[in-house]
């Protein structure tokens, strides 16, 4: 790497630098000038929060970090939710991004940091572990049959109308989500947001709620885009899924089955699949639903013993963990770590390791989407003690796979 550009100064974020951080978003990500989309960009940007990176009088490099909630295996953390990254192309490769990293790990509060990176490789030299993967779908509609569910009445609308279903539904879901972040202060606005930029030349945004015996309890979010179909031009269109939420299973195939069902309609296509989708195992033939792994959300362990005893353990766990953090040593060393059901401690200890694992792996492991075991399998997890790792894999894992709605 050519040496760090030696007056660059990498402090805090102020109200000040608002004014340079959009441009530089804009820049880095290639974005066409939009004064809508930059007034969106610049309402979301909590600047106190971030970190810069400044050349003289010039912005070189942006770290941001929305304050959220994240949904972890049987409970609810405060997450940095990292985004916004942007090295001026003028400065990049001389170590900005990587001085902006190590400012934010040292400062940020909370016990873990989750971001969506742009290019996979980026995140993992800073300890970020791939904490929940997700599946894109583009299924073939004509090709795919669903099995008969509880039809519940289906009432179709505005997002903006149908906003106060959407949200209770929601938030009445999320708590058992892992991965899902809390949607505070103007959060719902930016979801539902249906701007020109966002649209482009797709259909509005829109809306259905599910209601049951007991209320409403699921909603669907949707635009159509124009596809080419060769062979039948009339029936060429992509329906485009932006969010499903469903209360129980039979509400999630209810949904799914009248997003199948609308008419010139060639696929649907749902961007941020979970890996469990139950699509895979109801539809007649899961081969025309054109699933694609991909890489989603990452995770940094920020606080080893705040973010290890804050979530749940399906199983009693009782193990010594040896982290290495090259970054934040703090992290460092070996700590006990016991657990079940009901609650988690996790504190330093002297004992002999059962497994030694780099806080990557743990971030990657930490939202029980990631078996501990598929991890030593790769070589990236020791077992010290034989017999240890099967228990905390166990342990580790959940009974659903982390999910995300949206990038951020
Ligand atoms: C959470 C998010 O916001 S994701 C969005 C990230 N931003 C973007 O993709 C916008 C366009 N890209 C950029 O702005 C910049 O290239 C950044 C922010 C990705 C990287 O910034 P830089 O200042 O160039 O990174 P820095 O010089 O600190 O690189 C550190 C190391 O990461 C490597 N690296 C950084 N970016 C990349 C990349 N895109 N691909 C491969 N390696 C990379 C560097 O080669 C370097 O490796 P080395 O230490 O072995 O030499």
């Amino acid at each position: 790497m050519p040496p760090i550009l030696p007056d660059i100064a990498v402090r805090p974020g102020t109200e000040a630098d608002l004014d340079a951080i959009v441009p530089l978003l804009f820049a880095a990500f290639h974005d066409a000038p939009d004064a809508e989309r930059e007034a969106a960009e610049r309402s979301k940007t909590e600047p106190a929060r971030s970190v810069v990176a400044v050349d003289g009088g010039t912005l070189a490099g942006h770290l941001g970090s929305f304050a959220r909630d994240l949904t972890v295996p049987g409970g609810i953390v405060p997450a940095a939710h990292v985004t916004q990254v942007a090295v001026a192309p003028t400065h990049r490769r001389r170590g900005v991004l990587t001085r902006m990293m190590h400012r934010h790990l040292a400062d940020a509060p909370e016990p873990i940091a989750v971001l969506w990176a742009s290019e996979g490789r980026i995140y993992p030299r800073y300890g970020y572990g791939l904490a929940a993967p997700h599946l894109t779908v583009r299924a073939a509609t004509r090709e795919v049959r669903l099995p008969d569910g509880v039809p519940g009445r289906l009432r179709a609308g505005t997002p903006l109308s149908l906003r106060t279903e959407i949200t209770e539904v929601f938030e009445a879901v999320r708590p058992g989500r892992p991965g899902w972040s809390s949607r505070p202060g103007a959060w719902w606005d930016h979801r539902l947001d249906d701007a020109a930029w966002i649209r482009g030349r797709d259909t509005a945004l829109r809306a259905v709620v599910r209601e049951g015996e007991h209320g409403v309890d699921g909603y669907a979010l949707w635009r159509v885009t124009d596809g080419e179909n060769p062979d039948n031009p009339r029936i060429s269109a992509t329906l485009v899924v932006k969010e499903l939420v469903a209360a129980t299973a039979a509400v999630r195939l209810d949904l799914w089955r009248f997003l199948f069902g609308v008419d010139l309609i060639a696929h649907v296509a749902y961007h941020r699949a979970p890996v469990d989708e139950p699509l895979l195992y109801l539809a007649d033939d899961p081969g025309w639903l054109g699933t694609r792994w991909e890489h989603g959300l990452w995770l940094r362990v920020l606080d080893v013993p705040a973010a290890l005893s804050a979530r749940r353990y399906p199983l009693p766990v009782d193990v010594v963990l040896e982290l290495t953090d090259a970054l934040l040593p703090r992290n460092g060393g070996r700590w006990r770590l016991r657990g079940g059901p009901d609650g988690a401690t996790c504190e330093r200890t002297e004992a002999p390791a059962a497994l030694a694992l780099d806080v990557r792996d743990l971030g990657a492991a930490y939202l029980g989407g990631t078996p501990l075991a598929a991890l030593a399998g790769a070589g990236l997890i020791e077992e010290r003690v034989p017999g240890t790792l099967a228990p905390a894999n166990a342990a580790f894992g959940w009974h659903r796979a982390p999910s995300m709605l949206e990038t951020f």
